[in-house]
């Protein structure tokens, strides 16, 4: 009786204390807060000084370590992929829960320049309980001068048994030392929660591919009037994409690509700036991972491409169905072909892969084809977030974000 006594006492003291002092960690991290909001001048919040980096890592609680995950390693591989199914972002309902896979995270998290510290894990007794993960990028910041080398933050989490141990602060704390002692002061990331402060929010719209199977696992309802087929014959699609020219993108068309996305992402107020290497590594196609398709017109010339990413969901307690299959929009260029045939092309590519839905931000161009392709805007919400930087105006439009954090 005793320790239950206890145990609550304890648990509603750390429920006061955050009703008390919501974000009491996000106030201690160069975040503009609202009402300085005015005073700071666009730029770093804070300078870094290099020499007052602490050289070793946090403390961590008793029997905790710190460790480099190396995802090279199918065992280690293994255990991130089982801490995220088991432990990662699920929807508000406790319906759907994130199942990155193996593939996905080396694709994700093995880019061109990465650091071995950077895939940070904790581990119990051998056991991987915590992990968060840095990429270096190089992100342009409101205009070509702002070209600021920094961290790609992600995949962030605690397991559930450990929660409220103050592990993540910790975890973020550890990933922002390694980061500053390669003498980088800035980090992007984005989370469907809101913490201090968002630069922009986001929505997830949704395209329904399989009507029936998202009626059977919950993620679409139908309303009094609608019955499946009625859905179904809604949302069918052509057996085949349109765009003359439309195949999987190969090695030769690296050169091409890596101009058409470059040039395009000037257009907007965040966007990374890809070297050949990176176009490789992000675009050539990876089975179960990411799809692209170029657009090619006479002689070789690539005039368009688009490219999606495959994100399955775990269902939560179905009787029928084990995963959602999701084919997330990731970068789409169309300079001659119009961006709403190209997209209703992507929408037939990812149903012949195999997909139940595709979801897309509003972000970039992406607008423009979300009505007219019979998108439905999702309850999801997706915020940016820059870590140590003061933008002009506080927040940006969706449209003015031009970077997919997977
Ligand atoms: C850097 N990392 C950000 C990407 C993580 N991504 C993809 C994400 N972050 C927050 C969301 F709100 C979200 N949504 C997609 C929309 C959606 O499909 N909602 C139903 C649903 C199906 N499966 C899941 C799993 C978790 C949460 C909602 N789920 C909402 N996506």
């Amino acid at each position: 009786q005793q320790v239950v006594v206890k145990k609550n006492t304890q648990y509603n003291q750390q429920l006061i204390d955050k009703l008390n002092k919501p974000h009491q960690f996000w106030q201690t991290q160069p975040m503009p807060n609202i009402n300085e909001m005015d005073k700071l001048k666009p730029g770093p919040i804070q300078l870094g000084v290099l020499a007052e980096v602490r050289k070793d890592p946090f403390n961590l609680i008793e029997k905790y370590e710190w460790f480099n995950v190396d995802l090279r390693n199918e065992e280690q591989a293994q255990q991130v992929y089982t801490l995220l199914k088991e432990n990662y972002v699920e929807d508000d309902d406790n319906m759907f829960r994130f199942d990155y896979s193996i593939e996905f995270l080396r694709w994700a998290l093995l880019p061109p320049g990465q650091y071995a510290d950077w895939l940070v894990g904790v581990r119990v007794n051998q056991k991987l309980v915590g992990f968060i993960s840095g990429i270096p990028v190089t992100l342009y910041i409101e205009n070509q001068q702002n070209k600021v080398k920094m961290t790609e933050i992600n995949f962030l989490c605690v397991h559930k048994k450990i929660r409220s141990n103050r592990l993540a602060p910790v975890l973020i704390k550890e990933i922002t030392r390694r980061v500053h002692i390669k003498n980088m002061w800035q980090a992007v990331y984005t989370a469907g929660i809101v913490v201090p402060t968002p630069i922009s929010q986001t929505r997830y719209y949704h395209r329904s591919l399989n009507a029936k199977k998202l009626i059977e696992v919950g993620f679409s309802s139908l309303s009094a009037r609608q019955t499946i087929s009625r859905q179904q014959k809604l949302y069918k699609l052509p057996e085949e994409p349109k765009t003359p020219g439309l195949r999987p993108m190969k090695k030769k068309d690296v050169a091409q690509v890596t101009k058409l996305l470059n040039e395009y992402l000037k257009n907007f107020k965040l966007y990374f700036k890809y070297t050949e290497e990176e176009v490789k590594h992000w675009f050539l196609p990876r089975k179960d991972v990411i799809s692209t398709y170029v657009v090619e017109k006479e002689q070789g010339i690539v005039t368009d491409f688009l490219s999606f990413y495959n994100l399955p969901s775990q269902v939560i307690n179905n009787p029928k169905h084990t995963h959602l299959k999701a084919a997330y929009s990731y970068y789409n260029v169309a300079t001659q072909t119009p961006i709403v045939q190209l997209m209703y092309d992507a929408l037939i590519l990812a149903k012949n892969e195999g997909f139940d839905v595709f979801n897309a931000l509003d972000i970039m161009d992406n607008e423009k084809f979300l009505k007219e392709l019979m998108f439905c805007s999702g309850d999801g919400q997706l915020n940016y977030y820059l870590y140590n930087w003061k933008l002009e105006k506080d927040m940006l439009k969706p449209e003015e974000i031009g970077i997919v954090l997977v």
